[in-house]
């Protein structure tokens, strides 16, 4: 596929710091941090379809915002811009930071998400929908640079060509005329080529240092360089593997990457590995569905030390809905709590299922981490496995539809989340159980969009940060630092604010697990966008860096280190 080719690095960040009074040493530095600098975009806001030039005028960024169709009852969130489309083709510049960044702090923060949900006259009805937005503030010495931009995935291409959808979409079809205009034969409506590869849920960093954002669709894994956000090309699966659709959320460590693939037509689950440095995934095992006509939604899952928890939702693929024009209430799912919930355990090494419990009903997009539980002897006698639990609720698919996001009258509709905690027990019980890990009132019964610090991963953890809710509220609005020993949560909140994900970078050099930052991207009542960085430890604000311009919001986030 053509895509625009990786640009330089000249353009890159911190070229500008130069610019503006040469790289600072680190005394100066520190003070620099203290003090205010006015935001200076490096590169026109302009809306154009190609790549840029290599050389732009600097020029004040003015991306384009579509105001929203439904603009009833918002409860004084008129200028939030959150919810509203922000078409940047290429914004960086230096970002004004208020407080003191952490000195420590060098490297990259990345952030993906469906920040695009207006299409020539048509608006999307979903978050999850819209068009992939990355947003990048790079940290060093007490500086900030931030850069935004759109990827140029085939389908966001499509639709800026066409000034209509061409792709299918979460929740959206594109009206035959468009999609057989544009790939081809009806037929294809119903295949994969129809499917969308916009990339607009996550990234990663794989350990070989490629950058990739990815979405439920395999054809939406695309690579991105993480100092410029172009384009670079797809990511593609050297195997025979096949498959449609995949997890979202990988698990990516220094020298793998897991994922799973759901089987549509004999219900179950195929479990990946790849390595760093490759692009082949290796089949490690299967597991059948043990409930319902198809397997259940695997947005994510987690992993510990030895094996790989393979949940079966009760939210399960529907192909009737996968064919449907229009959306259903459960989009491309149906709820099947009648057919069961599952959770399957695969050792990582040999493939083979070693346990497969029966759990109460469950709704989870996020997986927060998994870890085994041992016996006197350092046996393994259980996995234990949190995720945001949505308390067995579908609506909350509902409450991300746009129109539900923009309309807040002040009226707490948030339905009640918590930190789920499965038991799954490998000593061969059938049953397995599902906990409020803490009281939820902790948090405020809101409880999404989760990270831990990566040093932990799929091994007993005390902190996991994530967004919970300060009602009343619509949307989760607050970020929460959650003790899982202590059972406690520190919130932060700012009225009438949209948090996205805390995401925790780690201390060079840290002991403590929550030595480190938890960075959110907040979009604030006034209209503006600014980058939180909070110290992982107190939960306190250590910094603001300021965008000149609000931000839509955003999902998943990655951190790339300066040295790496
Ligand atoms: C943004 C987010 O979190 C989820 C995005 C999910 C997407 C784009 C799902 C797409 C799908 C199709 C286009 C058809 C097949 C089913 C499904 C994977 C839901
Ligand atoms: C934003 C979200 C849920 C919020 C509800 O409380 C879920 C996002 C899922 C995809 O990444
Ligand atoms: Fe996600």
């Amino acid at each position: 596929m053509a895509m625009s080719p990786t640009m330089s690095s000249s353009l890159c960040t911190f070229a500008a710091l130069a610019g503006a009074g040469g790289r600072p040493g680190r005394q100066a530095s520190q003070k620099a941090g203290k003090k205010r600098a006015v935001a200076q975009p490096l590169a026109a806001g302009a809306v154009t379809e190609a790549a840029p030039p290599a050389v732009i005028a600097p020029a004040p960024a003015r991306p384009v915002v579509s105001t929203p169709r439904r603009r009833e009852g918002n409860a004084g969130t008129d200028q939030l811009v959150a919810w509203k489309s922000v078409r940047q083709e290429r914004w960086e510049g230096v970002l004004e930071v208020e407080g003191e960044l952490p000195l420590w702090l060098d490297g990259t923060y990345l952030r993906n998400g469906p920040g695009l949900w207006d299409v020539g006259d048509y608006g999307f009805r979903h978050l999850f929908d819209g068009y992939a937005t990355l947003v990048r503030v790079s940290f060093r010495d007490g500086h900030a640079v931030g850069a935004h931009r759109q990827i140029e995935s085939e389908a966001y291409k499509a639709a800026q060509e066409h000034g209509k959808v061409c792709y299918r979409e979460f929740s959206e079809v594109p009206k035959p005329d468009s999609f057989v205009s544009f790939v081809g034969q009806m037929a294809s409506l119903f295949s994969g080529s129809s499917l969308t590869d916009n990339a607009n849920t996550g990234v990663v960093r794989l350990g070989d240092g490629r950058v990739v954002c990815l979405t439920e669709t395999i054809k939406g894994s695309i690579v991105v360089d993480p100092d410029t956000l172009d384009t670079v090309s797809k990511f593609e699966y050297e195997d025979k593997l096949g498959g449609l659709i995949h997890s979202a959320h990988p698990i990516v460590t220094d020298t793998e990457f897991w994922t799973l693939i759901p089987d549509l037509i004999r219900p179950g689950y195929v479990v990946a590995r790849m390595d760093a440095g490759s692009n082949e995934r290796k089949f490690v095992g299967r597991v059948d569905c043990r409930g319902g006509p198809a397997p259940g939604w695997v947005h994510s899952f987690p992993v510990t030390d030895n094996y790989v928890v393979v949940p079966e939702m009760p939210l399960r693929y529907c192909a009737g809905n996968l064919l449907r024009a229009e959306p259903t209430p459960l989009y491309k799912f149906q709820w099947h709590p009648e057919s069961g919930s599952y959770m399957h355990v695969m050792c990582k090494a040999s493939g083979k299922v070693v346990a497969s419990v029966e759990v109460p009903p469950f709704v989870t997009f996020h997986y927060i981490n998994a870890y085994e539980e041992k016996d006197e002897e350092g046996r393994v006698t259980a996995i234990v496995a949190d995720c945001c639990e949505h308390n067995a609720d579908t609506s909350i698919l509902d409450k991300l539809r746009l129109n539900n996001l923009r309309s807040f009258t002040g009226e707490d509709v948030l339905t009640d989340a918590r930190v789920g905690r499965f038991r799954i027990p490998l000593d061969g019980s059938p049953i397995g159980e599902l906990e409020a890990a803490l009281d939820p009132e902790e948090h405020g019964r809101g409880m999404d969009m989760c990270s831990i610090n990566p040093a932990h991963l799929g091994k007993e953890y005390r902190y996991a940060y994530a967004c919970g809710a300060e009602r009343p509220c619509n949307f989760p609005n607050t970020l929460t630092k959650i003790d899982l020993v202590e059972k406690t949560a520190k919130n932060w909140y700012e009225e009438g604010a949209v948090p996205s994900e805390p995401y925790f970078v780690p201390r060079p050099g840290a002991v403590d697990e929550d030595d480190g930052v938890a960075i959110s991207m907040v979009s604030a009542k006034d209209g503006s966008g600014y980058a939180l960085v909070l110290d992982a430890k107190t939960f306190e604000e250590v910094a603001r860096a300021k965008f000149p311009y609000g931000l839509p919001y955003g999902l998943h986030c990655c951190w790339v280190p300066r040295d790496k």
